[in-house]
């Protein structure tokens, strides 16, 4: 798929507010700083659409960005940025929680890592919540051309293994992508583009 028009429509932080049109979505979460905006503008071809910064923390809404007039890019809060005051935290979580569990058209859920970091309690906790309520998901490991082949493999390993000695029977589907080289550009732009097919075809 090609990306020829990706147009940011409206923030909230209330998913009654989230457009009414019923396209499929895809929504994109991680830890604050794992790269998300990054990624969005890569994969929209847009060097502005989402906010980039080394500053972790700025993503505070619900974003809804619409993609070739067929589908929403939802970019979602990071979570877990210790430095968020602790009522803050629980209010994210709130209403991060009611998105997930009531926004019928979410199609599936990208859960960002950074790749050169061992599996974190808090994504894990994320992802268990998101099976816990039968959410389709899967991993991105974002930030790829920090690390040799050799090391992201192994790091892939490492979390292969954490998954599936844990609550997971099998490993998710995962993706691995880099902002800066457009690594696993091709590959999520046409997983996404494979189900909005189905949904069409009414498979
Ligand atoms: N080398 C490299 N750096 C990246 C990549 N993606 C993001 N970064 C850098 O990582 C930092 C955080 O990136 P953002 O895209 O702003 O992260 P974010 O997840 O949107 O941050 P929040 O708004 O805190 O949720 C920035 O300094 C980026 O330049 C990547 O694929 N490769």
């Amino acid at each position: 798929m090609k990306i020829k028009s990706a147009n940011f429509v409206i923030s909230n932080s209330d998913v009654a507010k989230c457009p009414k049109e019923r396209l499929p979505e895809y929504a994109f979460i991680g830890r604050s700083n794992v790269g998300k905006s990054s990624l969005i503008n890569m994969l929209t071809g847009q060097n502005k659409l989402a906010k980039t910064s080394g500053r972790p923390g700025k993503t505070q809404l619900i974003n809804h960005f619409k993609i070739n007039n067929n589908w929403f890019l939802v970019d979602l809060p990071g979570y877990g940025y210790a430095k968020v005051s602790k009522s803050i935290k629980k209010n994210f979580q709130s209403f991060i929680k009611n998105y997930f569990l009531q926004r019928e058209q979410l199609i599936c859920t990208f859960v960002l890592v950074d790749c050169r970091h061992e599996p974190q309690k808090i994504d894990l906790e994320f992802m268990e919540f998101l099976g816990e309520n039968e959410i389709p998901f899967c991993i991105i490991f974002t930030k790829s051309d920090k690390l040799k082949l050799s090391e992201l493999n192994r790091n892939i390993q490492v979390y292969t293994k954490k998954m599936t000695t844990t609550i997971w029977e099998e490993m998710p589907q995962y993706f691995v992508t880099s902002a800066t080289s457009s690594n696993g550009k091709d590959e999520l732009l046409n997983f996404i583009d494979n189900i909005n097919q189905g949904l069409e075809e009414g498979l």
